[in-house]
């Protein structure tokens, strides 16, 4: 009797785990073929399992694989059982993330995808529906024009300041690291603006634990969000296990304890000068305003959304100057042309240098901050895009990288030109609203202004004042990972003061 129930618990237990993976071989045949994204092109096995996605993201590779296989199968790719890249510019934009018009549901952020920050609340970024609107209203009031040129003395504050420690490296014959020198830049401004102050990393010239530790864990949750993906079985390991572990939790715990001291101490203080945190409090009055865990999680954000976004699209910009000295002398003629004297600098008059604008936009487009998709989930009942109907359920995204490199949308789409963006007619053919670095519709990107007006001087100060030389190490600057952002890797030039310098 003792020998006959192992066995039979042994073939129970063997039957089970037959009995499971039959169903899932199966079910994942039956969706893969049969099943309604079966309709979709693209590589056969990506329909049946998320294994060619994971080692894809595991290999940070997105931004050379996705394209080719856009270029491949089309502008809509089945990547995933269930999920689609979309490359078909402005209608895949408009229809994965616009407006929703006439009360149809839209593709909305999956809590899947999409981890609450540190303290449970959410913060605009991973909301959706009405907590998502009652937080843009009030988020979106310092990023006004009027706000944002109240602001213009500060952000030339800072801009004198990082060329004056550019100028100390020139001085000493020193090539410098640029993406480092941006980097440092945006998180001072973005520290005075949020805090009221400055983080003090221009004038180590160099990274704190806090942003170093930041930097990190972008990578961090860029794997474990592909591994929790992957199964049922690996969503429960990173949610009971990984999540829980003191590594993971330390790395997400410092991120916010940083970010939540400066913004208790702002709080306790009325600063001179307004900041961001003037006018949230001023609309966050009344019973609908942000809890004081959505305020910390939504400083916490800004400080990563606001920050290496910006510096990554002036390296990458920088970086295709550099690659292109006709382009490069061009807007340096052009911007020390328009502006001869530092009071020249305004908001308004570096929006008005039209061969700067276009050369941030066609960066942008070669080098996007952010080049991966922004996923969706597609709603109850599914819903239209691109004239095909998708079931509820299903991950969506339009690829940036892939999109900004159709030759559906851009001729030569791997080459610099500027000239694209100011009516060449070389260009013409060009679809140039098939590039939305900013994302478009509800919850397009928040501080887009403050972004161009940052993006506009930074660059400007850099030609007005050095005359820039790629170092040899960084001529293939461009190829890097990518882990959700780009991994990137120094950006090493020489610089010489400009003569005349304003
Ligand atoms: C070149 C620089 C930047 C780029 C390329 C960029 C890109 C984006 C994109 C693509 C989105 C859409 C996210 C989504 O669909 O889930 C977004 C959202 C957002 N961005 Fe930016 N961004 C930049 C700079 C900034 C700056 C300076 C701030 C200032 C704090 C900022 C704050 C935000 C916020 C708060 C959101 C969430 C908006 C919402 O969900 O309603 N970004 N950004």
């Amino acid at each position: 009797m003792s020998t006959v129930i192992p066995t039979n618990a042994t073939s129970i237990l063997v039957s089970f785990v037959a009995l499971v993976v039959v169903y899932n071989v199966v079910y994942a045949l039956y969706t893969a073929y049969l099943g309604p994204l079966s309709r979709f092109p693209g590589p056969r096995l990506a329909a049946i399992s998320r294994i060619p996605l994971a080692i894809r993201a595991f290999k940070g590779a997105e931004a050379t694989e996705l394209p080719a296989l856009h270029e491949k199968y089309g502008s809509i790719v089945r990547i995933g059982p269930k999920t689609l890249s979309y490359a078909g510019g402005a209608q895949a934009w408009n229809d994965v993330h616009g407006f929703a018009k006439s009360g149809k549901a839209k593709p909305f952020k999956s809590p899947k995808y999409y981890a609450k920050p540190y303290n449970g609340a959410d913060d605009i970024f991973t909301s959706n529906g009405q907590t998502h609107t009652r937080q843009r209203k009030i988020l979106s009031s310092p990023f006004s024009d009027k706000a944002l040129k109240e602001q213009e003395p500060m952000l030339k504050r800072w801009s004198l300041k990082m060329k004056d420690k550019l100028a100390e490296k020139a001085a000493a014959n020193e090539d410098v690291d640029l993406l480092k020198f941006y980097n440092c830049t945006t998180f001072d401004i973005m520290g005075e603006l949020a805090f009221s102050e400055g983080l003090g990393l221009l004038d180590d010239s160099e990274y704190s634990p806090w942003v170093k530790s930041m930097f990190n864990s972008i990578k961090a949750a860029a794997l474990l969000r592909e591994f929790k993906l992957f199964s049922p079985v690996t969503e429960w390991i990173t949610e009971n296990i990984l999540m829980k572990t003191k590594t993971i939790r330390k790395m997400k715990y410092e991120h916010w304890r940083y970010s939540t001291e400066r913004l208790d101490r702002r709080l306790k203080q009325t600063p001179e000068h307004p900041d961001l945190w003037t006018t949230i409090l001023e609309k966050s009055k009344g019973g609908d305003g942000l809890s004081t865990g959505e305020h910390q999680a939504n400083a916490a954000l800004f400080m990563i959304a606001g920050t290496e976004t910006t510096a990554t699209a002036l390296s990458g910009t920088t970086y295709w100057l550099l690659r292109s000295p006709d382009k490069m002398q061009k807007l340096c003629d052009e911007v020390r042309g328009a502006l001869k004297d530092f009071d020249d600098i305004t908001l308004e008059s570096l929006a008005k240098i039209k061969y700067l604008q276009a050369c941030l936009q066609e960066g942008l487009r070669m080098y996007p901050p952010v080049p991966s998709a922004l996923v969706r989930v597609t709603p109850k009942g599914g819903c239209i895009i691109c004239g095909e109907y998708v079931p509820e359920n299903v991950f969506v995204g339009v690829h940036h990288m892939s999109t900004y490199r159709s030759p559906d949308h851009f001729k030569n789409p791997k080459e610099f030109h500027p000239e694209r963006w100011l009516g060449d007619p070389e260009y013409k053919d060009d679809h140039l609203d098939a590039v939305e670095i900013f994302s478009v519709g509800p919850r397009n990107c928040l501080g887009r202004n403050l972004a161009w007006h940052e993006m506009r001087m930074l660059l400007a100060t850099m030609v007005i004042h050095f005359d820039l030389a790629l170092s040899k190490e960084s001529e293939s600057w461009n190829e890097q990972r990518v882990f959700i952002l780009w991994e990137k890797v120094p950006l090493m030039c020489s610089l010489s003061p400009v003569k005349a310098s304003v």
